[in-house]
């Protein structure tokens, strides 16, 4: 994490109507990287937005801005109404990054009980819901065994499970699947979308480097450039859900991947 940054200007956090919005937002490090510039952004709760740019875009930056990791050094930010520190003590936003982060000594049903357990919740409750997102995740069976024991992407799972463990409002994703062979990867496509689309209100932000990906999973790809960081476009993926693998393969997904990166090479 980086250092405190005294000189950081206040940032005004006031109700807006987009579920997160962020209106000329920028972000100098203390070094005078320039990371974003003039960001304008505005989410609405229940979309799933994918974020695709170069290396350096920014992308982490944003999410640490979101998450109140970092302070933006100018422009406003609101995230749902309060401030993202507020936000995150709530538990109204969860993580899930490429490295599991899963703690290797304890069983699995301990590392998805973990964020509730810090916060003081029940035991009683703590098991329940733990089951609750193990099944939704397809691992039920696999609550005692211990990380070492579980594939790549039953990891991925669990770390997943673990997100959704305390009901986010807002689940923030930094390319989860990049480690993962590829229908390992489109597996675990098809069960979050399952996942998304069980609760109606969850709102997903989610940074990938593969164009297919945000084309098959999102409600809308947001482009961004490197130095500085900015979004140079953004475009909506009109198609319902359910998705299917017949969606990979139609002309429409195509068409929006042709889309997607053109606005990449521009
Ligand atoms: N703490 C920091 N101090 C100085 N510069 C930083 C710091 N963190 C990030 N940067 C720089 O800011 C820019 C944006 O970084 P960021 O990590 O947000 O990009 P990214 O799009 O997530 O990159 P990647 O796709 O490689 O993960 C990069 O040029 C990076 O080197």
């Amino acid at each position: 994490m980086e250092a405190p940054e005294i000189l950081a200007a206040p940032v005004n956090v006031i109700a807006k109507k987009g579920f997160v919005s962020m209106e000329n937002l920028s972000k100098i490090y203390p070094n005078g990287t320039v990371a974003l510039q003039d960001v304008n952004l505005t989410i609405n709760e229940g979309e799933f937005l994918c974020f695709v740019g170069p290396s350096g875009c920014g992308k982490s930056t944003i999410f640490k801005i979101i998450t109140g990791l970092s302070a933006p050094s100018t422009g406003t930010l609101d995230v749902f109404g309060t401030t993202p520190k507020e936000a995150r003590k709530q538990s109204d936003i969860s993580f899930v990054f490429q490295d599991h982060t899963l703690l290797p000594w304890s069983t699995v049903e301990s590392n998805v009980r973990l964020p509730l357990e810090l916060r003081g919740v029940d035991k009683k409750t703590q098991k329940q819901e733990a089951e609750r997102v193990l099944e939704m995740v397809g691992l039920k069976d696999y609550m005692k065994v211990l990380p070492r024991q579980l594939s790549g992407g039953m990891k991925m799972r669990v770390s997943i499970a673990r997100a959704l463990v305390s009901r986010p409002k807002l689940l923030l994703m930094d390319e989860p699947f990049g480690a993962l062979d590829e229908i390992t990867r489109q597996t675990l496509q098809n069960e979050l979308l399952n996942i998304w689309q069980q609760d109606k209100k969850m709102t997903v932000l989610f940074v990938t480097h593969n164009v297919f990906e945000s084309v098959f999973l999102s409600t809308s790809v947001v482009v961004m450039t490197a130095r500085p960081g900015k979004i140079s476009g953004q475009i909506d993926i009109p198609v319902p859900f359910p998705r299917d693998d017949e969606y990979r393969t139609s002309t429409q997904f195509n068409e929006l991947v042709r889309q997607v990166s053109a606005a990449l090479h521009h």
